[in-house]
């Protein structure tokens, strides 16, 4: 196997599709997605001149004779204010015309229907688009929709967003010794990476629309990958050289462009990337759970982030403290901690074992040879990003929930591919791809 180097299988995946049609949806459906066109002002902000402070709106040198109110929302017009005059005004609300200031209600002193106070000319208003002028480009296309950003938006008059099309993601899941649900027995173990993708998937701005487990067979495995509802289709297990690993004669009879054929790094070694011929990619994840994890921050999350169309982020780096195996020739992933300024290393990351990277705040890049402090981190979405959340229309089902596939794989059903049911509605994390 010709292993491509970590940062080029990056470079590589980033640059296997390019962003999705453009399509115009509300604020809410637009959480997670991209700003395909840039996000301009439709109004200027203020929209209006507005007071800063409850008070009196007052024109000229005072005291000045109180001659009415003035509240937020009022949106009867309110006479120009003569000098000598003042009008009691709530915050946020319209200030008449001939206003030279507000005076706060703290710092006035009223007598009957006049109001003393010292003013500084043009103090606690907001001019109309003194923050943001009408027309302005406030945030360019390829921006992460995040909740402060439909926040924004909306205060810019919008109510519809042009983002694109989030990438549908299918996966098929290899392995006959899988099980989805109850205790491990000899032989069987739990399916540890479906469950982690939905939200690998969300972060990084695209959507499950599918997930199907197949039996170890050459067939079943190009009959699932044929599917045609999905930018990217995921493969988990099968991978490897083993007798029951299907994944790259799969690809062979489909006549895939095999791109990235296993990765110098660890783990994750056997990961891959190809473009089917009629241009949907595959994404091989090794079967060891901390190994595929490792491949979807390598190679699915840039890919990810490449259709949905988000600008590149800079990367992100630390200094890295603490024991650290360097290898020769392959690049290392380490979970690590922030403790302070430095990060640190928390262990349990064998590459069957998500223990490690369950604690962990990132996965630190080590190249081959490292004798340096500084490392590149791969933030891992977590539950203050799960936090802001938006819960996504309910997926198309997939079937009835699937019996478990026995140790032989032969009490599929014909073709051995069995449904897994769709997830549920999901918290979606919003950090961007690695
Ligand atoms: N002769 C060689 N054998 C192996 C090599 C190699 O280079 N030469 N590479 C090893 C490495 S590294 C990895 S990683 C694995 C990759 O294996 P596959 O992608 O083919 O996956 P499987 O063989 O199906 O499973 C490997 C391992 O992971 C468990 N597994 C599989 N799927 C899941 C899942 N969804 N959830 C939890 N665990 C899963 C499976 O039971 C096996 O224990 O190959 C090595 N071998
Ligand atoms: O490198 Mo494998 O990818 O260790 O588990």
């Amino acid at each position: 196997m010709n292993a491509t180097s970590w940062p080029e299988a990056r470079r590589v995946a980033r640059s296997a599709g390019h962003p999705l049609d453009p399509t115009d949806v509300t604020l809410p459906e637009a959480l997670g997605a991209t700003l395909a066109v840039p996000l301009v002002a439709l109004s200027p902000l203020p929209a209006y001149d507005a007071a800063a402070m409850d008070g009196y709106a007052v024109s000229g040198p005072g005291p000045w004779r109180v001659t009415g109110r003035v509240l937020a929302g009022d949106a009867r017009p309110v006479e120009p204010l003569l000098p000598g005059t003042a009008v009691e005004i709530a915050t946020g609300a319209l200030v008449p015309a001939g206003v030279d200031a507000v005076l706060p209600y703290e710092r006035a002193r009223s007598r009957s229907d006049r109001v003393h106070g010292e003013i500084e000319t043009g103090r606690h208003i907001r001019r109309r688009g003194d923050d943001c002028p009408l027309g302005e480009e406030v945030l360019p296309a390829g921006t992460l929709v995040t909740p402060t950003l439909l926040g924004l938006a909306a205060s810019l008059g919008h109510d519809r967003l042009t983002v694109h099309r989030r990438p549908r993601v299918g996966v098929v899941v290899t392995g006959a010794e899988l099980l989805s649900h109850g205790l491990p027995t000899p032989g069987r173990v739990r399916d540890a990476i479906s469950p982690m993708l939905p939200g690998l998937v969300d972060s990084a701005g695209g959507v499950i629309t599918w997930t199907t487990r197949v039996t170890d067979d050459k067939t079943a495995l190009v009959e699932a990958m044929s599917r045609p509802d999905a930018e990217i289709v995921v493969v988990c297990g099968a991978t490897s050289v083993g007798a029951a690993d299907h994944l790259r004669g799969a690809l062979e009879a489909l006549a895939a462009q095999v791109r990235v054929h296993g990765v110098a790094c660890r783990p994750g070694h056997p990961q891959l990337l190809a473009t089917l011929p009629d241009g949907r990619c595959v994404v091989g994840l090794p079967g060891n759970p901390y190994a595929a994890l490792v491949a979807a921050l390598t190679l699915l999350t840039p890919l990810l982030g490449r259709l949905a169309g988000r600008a590149q982020r800079r990367a992100v780096t630390a200094r890295l403290v603490g024991p650290v195996k360097v290898l020769d020739r392959d690049t290392r992933l380490v979970p690590v901690a922030r403790e302070g300024s430095v990060v640190v290393p928390v262990g349990h990351d064998r590459p069957g074992l998500l223990w490690g990277a369950a604690e962990a705040n990132a996965l630190a890049v080590v190249p081959p040879g490292w004798q340096g402090a500084e490392v590149e981190l791969l933030a891992l979405p977590d539950a203050d990003a799960a936090a802001a959340v938006a819960v996504r229309p309910p997926e198309p089902e997939s079937g009835p929930t699937p019996p478990e596939v026995a140790p032989t794989g032969a009490d599929g059903p014909p073709g051995g591919v069995l449904r897994l049911p769709a997830r549920t509605p999901l918290a979606v994390a919003t950090t961007s791809e690695n």
